[in-house]
């Protein structure tokens, strides 16, 4: 009998090209993702180097971490971006590669890659960047590569890899009411560490993961790189069937029934090995929120921020001080109650259809506070598109906060746009670190009803609790 194998193991296999030796192998890739910064600096390296893209037809582009996300934007409203874009408008064009640019689909490259359903279960997807492992949410193997990489797989279609190790997390149990897949992927972090991942493709499953929207699955896989995992992916099921059905690069008709039925096939057999395999209850996950400068650092927002006086470790607790220190805050110190200056709902961890809504449903009939700053970046045109169809937008700038056009945004403010010096910002996004929204800004991470409800109250607030 053949051996039984994990759903990553069977994806692998059926994309090696050749094995390289020494647990290496050279694997095709089905879909290459470019954005303005690394996808336009590998175009412009290949070209320098006289090679050409070997299949154009397999990779999309589209311009997100640098463009203005201002209303009325155009590809000169950002001054850092403006060259960025038309670098990457130029090279897409010389090499043939399909750009999705502004007004034809342009979006958070892990945004409007699935949701045009370019992303498909069973395919191999790069893209130099690390959160490719959204992809993963649905059915997909990614791999987040660096620039040098990029120009690898244009040149070749392929990707030299190490073969991974595996891991399963089943979340088990049910989620209490008001907690999102955001609270879930942060308070596994919180549990397991930034490098819990580490070196591995991490599968998540289980019942939680089954009843989950595609978008939050989504999210689920988005932040496993801050876990240090090297990809994160969920078994294909009838609700993600349901999603792409009809999706503009799904296939159609007959084609699509018969890529059912072999992408039912890629489950994870019932006896794969996981090299390591963790059940996580999560039923008595609470809404959860970040306090620090690095992705464990996490609360449940009704506890106290973590008092690095109980903390035994030397260097744990070194880094816990100069972590509250940045942030302004105290140990020991209920989390909610702290004031805030801004709010940002937005970035490729939650910036979908589904987290406007979320958030929407809080702000609705409210009103920001007059101290905070609160924007909103919905994560594709798509995105915007069918949120104004249903008056979301209203909801937001009737409640006073700002409504943009689509990018990565304050996610990395690498834009121009900044949270200012010492400001505070609940972020809906997946990194806290140091200078992320700007020099000296301090961010915490949380779902888009926590950041939604902190703009209200122009204080953290346990939304449990409104
Ligand atoms: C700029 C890009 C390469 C980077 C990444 O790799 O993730 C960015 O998207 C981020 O989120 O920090
Ligand atoms: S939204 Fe943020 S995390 Fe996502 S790709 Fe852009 S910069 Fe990276």
């Amino acid at each position: 009998m053949a051996k039984p194998k994990t759903m990553a193991e069977k994806i692998w296999e059926q994309h090696v090209v050749r094995d390289l030796g020494d647990g290496w192998d050279l694997l095709h890739i089905d879909r290459h993702l470019l954005h303005d910064l690394t996808g336009a600096a590998a175009l412009k390296a290949l070209a320098q180097r006289g090679l050409t893209v070997r299949n154009p037809e397999l990779c999309f582009a589209t311009p997100d971490h640098a463009v203005s996300t201002l209303p009325g934007r155009t590809a000169t409203t950002s001054a850092v971006g403006a060259g960025l874009h038309q670098g990457l408008r130029d090279a897409t064009s010389a090499a043939g590669i399909r750009l999705f640019d502004f007004d034809a689909g342009q979006g958070i490259v892990h945004v409007m890659a699935p949701e045009l359903g370019l992303i498909l279960p069973g395919f191999t997807i790069a893209c130099g960047d690390s959160h490719t492992c959204t992809n993963g949410g649905m059915g997909a193997l990614t791999f987040g590569i660096g620039t040098s990489e990029c120009v690898h797989v244009l040149a070749t279609q392929t990707l030299r890899q190490r073969r991974p190790k595996m891991m399963r997390i089943t979340l088990d149990g049910t989620l209490a009411r008001g907690v999102t897949p955001k609270d879930v992927i942060l308070h596994l972090i919180g549990r397991l560490g930034s490098a819990g991942g580490k070196g591995h493709i991490v599968e998540f499953a289980g019942p939680v993961v089954r009843a989950m929207e595609v978008d939050g699955r989504l999210t689920l896989c988005n932040l496993a790189a801050e876990m240090g995992a090297r990809a994160a992916l969920i078994a294909p099921d009838d609700r993600l069937f349901a999603y792409l059905e009809g999706r503009s690069f799904t296939p159609h008709g007959a084609a699509f029934d018969a890529a059912v039925a072999q992408w039912r096939r890629l489950a994870s057999d019932e006896d794969a090995r996981f090299d390591v395999d963790l059940t996580i209850d999560v039923g008595d996950v609470r809404p959860t929120i970040s306090w620090g400068t690095n992705p464990e650092q996490v609360v449940a927002i009704d506890q106290p921020i973590p008092d690095p006086r109980h903390e035994s470790d030397a260097a744990r607790r070194a880094a816990m001080e100069e972590a509250l220190a940045y942030m302004g805050l105290e140990g020991g110190v209920r989390i909610a109650g702290t004031p805030i200056q801004w709010v940002f709902i937005g970035s490729c961890a939650n910036s979908r259809l589904s987290d406007l809504r979320e958030a929407a449903a809080i702000v609705r009939g409210k009103h920001a506070a007059a101290h905070v700053t609160a924007w909103v970046v919905p994560g594709s045109e798509a995105v915007r598109r069918a949120a104004e169809a249903e008056g979301l937008d209203r909801v937001f700038t009737d409640a006073g906060f700002q409504w943009r056009e689509p990018g990565c945004s304050l996610c990395v403010a690498a834009n121009g746009d900044r949270v200012p010096r010492g400001a505070r910002c609940v972020s809906t996004s997946n990194r806290n670190f140091v200078g992320r929204q700007g020099p000296g800004a301090r961010t915490h991470l949380a779902s888009p009803a926590v950041a939604a409800a902190a703009a209200i109250a122009g204080a953290i607030v346990d939304v449990g609790r409104t």
